[in-house]
């Protein structure tokens, strides 16, 4: 079924065929991409703080940000950015290459597959692959690791996203610089830690992890398969890795769960990045900082007719690093947090646990049914659980 890419065996990258047409893919050639509208409908939305990131480098603009944000990250996990140095012109051309991409035919897309079995995620992820209600899922993946040398000339690129993979690469690159590394300075902050460089040290570009940058399309259905597709189009879930920085897209879906036990819906705020937080900085805050849980439903009915198309950024930190709290925070010593592990873990440990039981449904289904409490064990005594409405 799937073309596979061997690890460690470097792969020929696609270039444009010399007889074709060297600017098929320029953008003003590609099919335009434009936003739907948004529903009508009223939802119950999610009351979330937006930090302005142009006040970062002003004058106490780290202390007031980091003031800003101290409630919702501890509380909430969820937030908007805005004014993080990308143009909307180069979003654009990003959601016009996801379009682009997830228009190829299946034969094309199919020679990038994951390795499911090897839980590497790199590369398209074909719809169809979980359960969902009395159908399968309608939501396709395409990710992009980290451009920095251990990744290099391991995942092939079709020609399409070859042509344009400088931009890929600065887009990437950009997200990273102007929003993860900030957020984790005002992270330290919060903390109190005494470097506030702490968490940036174990995130920079170019050491090993397993950051990347996704294309993701949930194809539009008919009323029928709407209906039978159940309610629900993700399960209620928690991102593995520091923070997932989504792209503002207009139809509704995504939902928040609270403290209170209630879904709230995440709007779509022109011109912002949603962030929310996740598992591994909330291990390395004995679970101070909250990684939210949250999942994405079927839309309201006046958005049933388009695709959703998603432009998302998951940073993770080095590979090396051991999932243990912070030692160093008085916030976190205050609040007496514990290690979340029965023995320490490594960042690679955690990512190939939790990605096996993300990337294998059966999987996952086994290990939940043996546990038999709607829990499963990710790795040394962490349990996950399944959200019900
Ligand atoms: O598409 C979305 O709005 C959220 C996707 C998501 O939760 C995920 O990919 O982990
Ligand atoms: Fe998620």
């Amino acid at each position: 079924m799937s073309a596979t890419l061997t690890e460690n065996v470097p792969v020929q990258v696609s270039s444009l065929d010399s007889s074709s047409d060297p600017h098929q893919y320029d953008y003003d050639r590609l099919p335009t991409y434009t936003h739907p509208p948004e529903t009508n409908e009223k939802l119950n939305w999610a009351e979330l703080v937006t930090l302005d990131l142009s006040d970062y480098e002003r004058e106490g603009g780290k202390e007031r940000l980091a003031a800003q944000l101290e409630h919702a990250v501890h509380h909430v996990g969820f937030f908007y950015v805005k004014n993080y140095g990308l143009s909307p012109e180069e979003v654009d051309q990003q959601f016009k290459l996801a379009k682009s991409f997830f228009a190829l035919p299946v034969d094309e897309k199919a020679k990038y597959e994951v390795d499911y079995a090897s839980a590497d995620y790199n590369g398209w992820r074909r719809n169809g692959h979980r359960k969902e209600g009395s159908t399968r899922d309608n939501v396709e993946i395409y990710n992009i690791p980290k451009f920095t040398a251990d990744f290099e000339g391991k995942y092939a690129q079709p020609p399409l996203l070859q042509a344009h993979i400088k931009d890929i690469e600065h887009f990437s690159r950009t997200l990273h610089a102007n929003v993860v590394l900030p957020l984790l300075r005002l992270f330290a902050i919060i903390l109190r830690l005494p470097d506030e460089d702490f968490l940036v040290n174990q995130h920079t570009y170019e050491k090993k992890s397993e950051d990347h940058f996704r294309y993701m399309l949930y194809r539009k259905r008919t009323p029928e398969e709407w209906e039978a597709s159940g309610g629900g189009v993700s399960n209620g879930h928690t991102d593995l890795g520091t923070v997932t920085l989504l792209f503002r897209q207009p139809i509704a879906g995504l939902q928040i769960l609270g403290d209170d036990g209630n879904w709230t819906w995440v709007s779509a705020q022109p011109g912002t990045i949603t962030v929310n937080l996740a598992d591994t900085i909330s291990h390395l805050t004995g679970g101070w900082l909250k990684s939210s849980v949250h999942r994405v439903v079927t839309p309201p009915k006046d958005q049933w007719a388009y695709d959703r198309t998603g432009l998302l950024y998951f940073a993770r930190p080095h590979n090396d690093t051991v999932l243990n709290p912070i030692l160093d925070s008085p916030v976190l010593k205050e609040a007496g947090v514990k290690p979340r592990f029965e023995t320490p873990v490594t960042m690679e440990q955690w990512v190939k646990a939790k990605q096996t039981l993300q990337l294998n449904p059966e999987i996952s289904a086994k290990r939940y049914a043996e546990a038999g409490d709607g829990t499963v064990e990710v790795l040394a005594g962490f349990r996950d659980r399944k959200y019900k409405e």
